[in-house]
């Protein structure tokens, strides 16, 4: 394949999907470097599973280009397939194994595993390292399926939303965990998921595949103030009425606004656009009509300004 860097972990061109006659992927273009997390975030049904599989070599693609570790998927050998992790369901299978064997036979596998141990106690599992799979909640279990992908020190590791299940708290030692990987040890992360927040805290790029295309793609902030959303002032009137107003020059307006006024502005506050207002706005504006994006899709209006009395937030 022409133009792939040496730091290219994962290119694809044209990639396209059909089941059945039906056109899941129509040609998906993504380019993931060597280290980087990079997010794959789309509404249900929109491919990312099928993308992940079709980059791991699980699925066969009907149409494209695509090159994971200088390799095509589909034809990826054993030695290809140790550099890659996965984060598998694979505690159905052993339910009645303890944890910390389970991890300890996974672990034969590979010629440069994890200490397991140790592993145990990076994903917070080392206090159920002697209780039975199946005794494991569900959140304990998806930690071991993470433990279960990294055993084998992956060069490049596949999350396909990684911490549905979590509380709040194992999701931000989950996160701290993936960053680690990523910022320590280099690792490549593909990650997919419907938390917009999660992909704002753990991606250094994202993109979103919407109609089976990537219709936008960069850093989080780069999405957040790309022209899909504006940024919106609100304030409360002289008169106790609230006002909120979309613009892309909020300085502007609160100068104006200071202008016109008598003295201090109350409860002024300028919130600026974020990456859930990009994301809504373009799955809005793909599937082609109101309310796709559900009633609380902050996008822009047709002229770029919303202005009125609303009750306060
Ligand atoms: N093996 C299959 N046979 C037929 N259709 C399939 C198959 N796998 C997936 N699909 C369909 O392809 C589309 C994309 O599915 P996929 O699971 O890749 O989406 P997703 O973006 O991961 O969705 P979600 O966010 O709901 O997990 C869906 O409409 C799904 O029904």
């Amino acid at each position: 394949m022409t133009g792939r860097g040496a730091d290219t972990v994962i290119r694809a061109r044209g990639m396209a999907m059909s089941y059945g006659g039906r056109d899941v992927l129509r040609g998906v273009d993504l380019d993931i470097r060597r280290g980087e997390v990079f997010a794959l975030l789309g509404p249900n049904g929109a491919g990312k599973t099928t993308s992940v599989e079709i980059l791991e070599g699980f699925r066969r693609r009907s149409r494209g280009e695509v090159d994971v570790l200088g390799a095509d998927p589909e034809r990826g050998d054993d030695a290809w397939r140790a550099r890659i992790g996965l984060v598998l369901q694979s505690w159905r299978d052993h339910r009645r194994w303890r944890v910390a064997e389970l991890l300890s036979h996974f672990a034969t596998y590979y010629r440069r595993p994890r200490d397991p141990a140790a592993l145990l106690e990076l994903v917070g599992l080392a206090e159920q390292s002697d209780q039975q799979v199946e005794r494991l909640s569900g959140g304990q279990r998806r930690r071991l399926d993470v433990a279960l992908g990294i055993v084998g020190r992956p060069e490049l590791l596949f999350l396909d939303e990684p911490t549905t299940g979590f509380d709040p708290r194992a999701r931000r030692e989950f996160h701290t965990l993936v960053e680690r990987l990523a910022r320590e040890e280099g690792v490549t992360v593909l990650l997919t998921t419907h938390d917009l927040a999660e992909a704002e805290r753990l991606a250094d790029r994202i993109a979103m595949l919407v109609g089976g295309r990537i219709r936008a793609s960069g850093t989080p902030a780069e999405l957040a103030r790309s022209a899909a959303a504006r940024a919106e002032v609100r304030w409360t009137g002289d008169d106790g009425t609230h006002h909120r107003e979309r613009t892309r020059d909020p300085s502007r307006l609160v100068w104006e606004l200071h202008r016109a006024a008598a003295g201090p502005i109350a409860d002024l506050e300028v919130r600026r656009p974020t990456l859930e207002d990009t994301y809504l706005h373009m799955v809005q504006r793909e599937e082609g009509g109101a309310g796709a994006a559900g009633s609380g899709a902050d996008v822009e209006d047709r002229n770029g300004t919303v202005s009125g009395e609303v009750s306060a937030a």
